[in-house]
């Protein structure tokens, strides 16, 4: 599992390792990771690393002192370095001095002869012959957009950029891009994640990322975000066991479409049927299409009568009439944990009488996407989204999955969990509907809701990208992806399980496969 730290954390645990090594060591240790992967990346886009060309682009801070001390390593394996300063009076000293001993050159960003953008003739010539970029210009103390030199250098940049510890114009704790910023190829950060490299816009701009080890674990707090492994989904899949039979292995209910709309109803039964080993009761209108798809779900026409299950999938397509009403309040009178997602959720919203059905000891977790958590609470999430999770898990003792191209995750008591698919496939009609019956599985297996919600996102985007990458027409493995409905994502789910079951295994032993048995 990987964890994310605020800025406030990273600080604070900052000072606590300043005590035992002195700041400027644990700083050129931070930029050597950053001159060490710089030289790496330059091998692999020039094919050399000596004769090459860098340019710094060095703000105000200790983020621009990084880049600085960078620069000074990199100059010392034969590279041209140039620093091109924002804030020249206030550039990091020791780390300009640094830089000049072994031989690089600073200039200014918007002079001599500034040209119409504001920009000087030489910062211009540096950044046009650079082979590679490192953006210094604002790290953990960023605030808001890149302002507007800044952002004309950065338009400029033609070479793949290195970020330190962010990509500046980044929120650092929301990942929320407000403006010009920083679009980096590659990301070295320090002592771990932020927030801002697993968040949204923050996530698509960091790149792929590297945490560079400056001394800093022992002295990490728990993290404010922490996300699955391939791995650790894996280890956690429940998977029937030798003395497992099909009722111990959970059964799950799937109360969900309308003749209007059986679709939902098969999408959302299909996941569970193949997300765990158990057994799926369908119970609503759509009896007979559900039948017809998956033979080996035991489906009646109403909640009341499915018989028992361990937990209950509810919402989409039931409509927000009094029929949908009715088999909600059914559902969360159960006392068995309940994922209501969709018109369950319109309906929580719109009725605040339906939350007094609700088992106060059952587990629920609702899915909003951002449409319905406005519906829930009357706004938006806003930028930050982590944030407005919390908040709503806390305020309504839920457990909340709020989709997007970056899932969050709140439990009750503040924990959070995220989901970056790191593309967009599962953007589909439908897709909702199967991550209703994944985790519906999960609950009914037993899996502890946090961790239910966040293997079934897991699975589920996984599942996305293994459908839209099949294979091409000659039947070779494809690089690029192609579009997918829902219906080919939840065909691809028990190749997701087998991927991620797989990388637990390799885990443990290699060459074995993880244990039945949950
Ligand atoms: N404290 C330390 O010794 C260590 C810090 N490290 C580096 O230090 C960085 C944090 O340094 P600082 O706290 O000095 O702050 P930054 O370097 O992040 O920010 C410096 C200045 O930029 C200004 N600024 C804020 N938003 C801006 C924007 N949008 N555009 C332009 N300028 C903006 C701020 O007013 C601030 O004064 C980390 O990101 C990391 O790179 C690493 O060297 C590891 C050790
Ligand atoms: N841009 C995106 N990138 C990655 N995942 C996405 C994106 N948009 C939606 N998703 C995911 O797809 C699913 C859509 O669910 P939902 O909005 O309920 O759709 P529906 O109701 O049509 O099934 C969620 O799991 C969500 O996180
Ligand atoms: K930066």
């Amino acid at each position: 599992m990987l964890g994310a730290w605020t800025p406030e954390q990273v600080r604070d645990a900052e000072q606590r390792l300043f005590a035992r090594v002195p700041e400027p060591a644990v700083m050129r240790r931070a930029a050597w990771g950053v001159a060490t992967e710089t030289a790496r990346l330059l091998r692999e886009s020039t094919g050399g690393v000596a004769g090459r060309r860098v340019a710094l682009l060095v703000g105000a801070g200790n983020n621009g002192g990084d880049a600085l001390w960078a620069g000074a390593f990199l100059r010392r394996r034969g590279i041209g370095v140039t620093a091109v300063l924002l804030s020249p009076d206030k550039a990091h000293s020791a780390g300009l001095a640094g830089l000049r001993r072994a031989g690089g050159r600073a200039v200014l960003a918007d002079g001599p002869n500034p040209d119409t953008s504001g920009i000087g003739a030489e910062a211009a010539d540096a950044l046009e012959r650079a082979d590679a970029v490192i953006d210094g210009i604002v790290g953990l103390s960023a605030r808001g957009a890149l302002r507007p030199v800044a952002a004309e250098l950065v338009h400029r940049v033609e070479a793949p950029i290195v970020a330190v510890d962010l990509p500046s114009g980044v929120d650092p704790v929301t990942g929320a891009v407000d403006g010009p910023a920083v679009s980096a190829d590659l990301t070295v950060t320090f002592g771990g994640l932020k927030p801002c490299h697993v968040l949204g816009a923050g996530a698509v701009r960091s790149g792929s990322v590297e945490v560079v080890d400056i001394g800093l674990d022992d002295e990490l707090p728990e993290p404010e975000l922490r996300l699955l492994e391939a791995a650790d989904v894996g280890a956690g899949w429940p998977v029937p066991g030798p003395d497992d039979d099909k009722y111990s292995t959970g059964v799950v209910g799937v109360a969900a479409g309308s003749a209007t709309y059986p679709g939902a109803a098969v999408l959302a039964t299909g996941a569970a049927v193949q997300a765990t080993a158990g057994m799926v009761r369908y119970a609503g209108p759509a009896a007979d299409a559900v039948r017809g798809r998956w033979p080996e779900t035991v489906a009646t026409g109403s909640v009341g009568d499915a018989g028992r299950v361990q937990a209950w999938a509810v919402g989409p397509g039931i409509g927000t009439g009094a029929s949908g009403r009715e088999v909600l309040a059914h559902v969360l009178e159960s006392g068995r944990p309940v994922c209501a997602d969709a018109d369950s959720i319109t309906l929580l919203a719109a009725d605040e009488a339906l939350w007094d059905s609700r088992d106060p000891d059952a587990p629920l977790v609702l899915t909003p996407h951002a449409g319905e958590f406005a519906r829930l609470v009357g706004a938006e999430p806003g930028a930050d989204r982590v944030a407005a999770a919390r908040e709503v898990a806390a305020r309504f003792d839920v457990h909340l999955l709020l989709k997007g191209n970056t899932t969050v995750i709140a439990a009750p008591d503040g924990r959070v969990l995220v989901n970056d698919a790191r593309h967009a496939w599962p953007a589909t009609a439908g897709s909702g509907d199967v991550l209703t019956g994944l985790i519906g599985a999960l609950l009914a297996a037993g899996v502890d809701p946090l961790l239910a919600c966040g293997q079934a996102a897991h699975v589920h985007s996984l599942a996305a990208e293994v459908a839209a990458h099949g294979a091409k027409a000659d039947g070779s493995a494809a690089v690029s992806g192609a579009p997918i409905g829902a219906s080919a994502l939840l065909a691809a789910v028990p190749a997701a399980i087998r991927t991620v079951r797989d990388s637990a295994a390799e885990l443990t032993r290699p060459g074995d496969v993880v244990a039945p048995g949950r």
